[in-house]
């Protein structure tokens, strides 16, 4: 609970994102970890979390959010890591790309083409700016293409046409995934295949990909984010790895905060 017992004190919330998200049980973890016994671990999503950040921000009050890299958060505001002695946040970390099992039998170029999917951090946060700052997903993943066609050339290099055939890509509202999901989709539609996207919570977004209902997701945020959901349905997923590699998960002050560690919110 929180120590005034009225409405609670911003000095004891931690701001999060929705339930399900991996991040939460790291913070929950973390809470546990580092006795936080007085902190409350607050509840809602990715957008209103960045919006209680862009309201202390600019009153320069304290708040802490579950932060993750990348983000364009980064890039707008002067942000830092709480250092996480515990590592309860894990380690450097990577975005898989998962997809049905049969993918290969029934959409070979579309299974070519995410199995090929690899770019950097500096890729994924050059369309998520062009977000931020307004662009439709959807275009932000065309000027991205257009701008970087040896990348997506090795990405395709192979793969047969789709030749109108329908994908359904699943994935969560997380800024990283609607970047990700948008480039990959906008490919795959580029080369002939008829793509729908769709946004859903994390738990159904493995559980559709395992039960064949969509072909693929790049949002298996593993080795520790998603274990769990990972462990659940990874006999029936294909696991093509690492479509970005060099994520990172923690607590996430504002720089004018004057803490640097989790352990100093005891
Ligand atoms: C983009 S968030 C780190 C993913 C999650 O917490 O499940």
């Amino acid at each position: 609970g929180n120590p005034s017992g009225v409405g609670a004190q911003t000095e004891y919330e931690i701001i999060g994102i929705e339930p399900g998200a991996g991040i939460m049980t790291q913070a929950r973890n973390a809470m546990k970890d580092y006795g936080l016994d007085n902190w409350q671990l607050v509840e809602g999503s990715s957008a209103a979390m960045v919006a209680e950040l862009k309201k202390a921000y600019d009153q320069k009050e304290l708040i802490i959010i579950t932060g993750w890299s990348p983000h364009w958060m980064f890039s707008s505001f002067d942000l830092k890591y709480l250092d996480d002695p515990n590592e309860t946040f894990g380690g450097s970390e990577e975005i898989h790309t998962i997809v049905r099992k049969g993918l290969d039998q029934d959409a070979p170029g579309a299974n070519t083409i995410l199995d090929q999917f690899f770019w950097e951090t500096i890729d994924m946060e050059e369309v998520m700016v062009q977000i931020e700052e307004g662009t439709d997903p959807a275009q932000a993943a065309e000027e991205w293409i257009a701008a970087h066609q040896d990348k997506v050339a090795q990405w395709t290099n192979g793969a047969q046409e789709g030749n109108g055939n329908p994908i359904k890509l699943v994935y969560v509202a997380w800024d990283t995934e609607i970047a990700s999901t948008h480039v990959i989709g906008k490919v795959l539609e580029q080369n002939g295949y008829n793509v729908t996207l769709s946004q859903v919570e994390v738990g159904p977004m493995f559980a559709s990909v395992a039960n064949g209902s969509a072909d693929a997701m790049v949002a298996a945020w593993l080795p520790s984010t998603h274990l769990e959901y990972y462990n659940t349905y990874k006999d029936d997923i294909v696991d093509f790895g690492p479509n970005l590699q060099g994520t990172k998960n923690g607590l996430v002050v504002p720089e004018y905060v004057d803490i640097d560690s989790i352990e100093d919110l005891k």
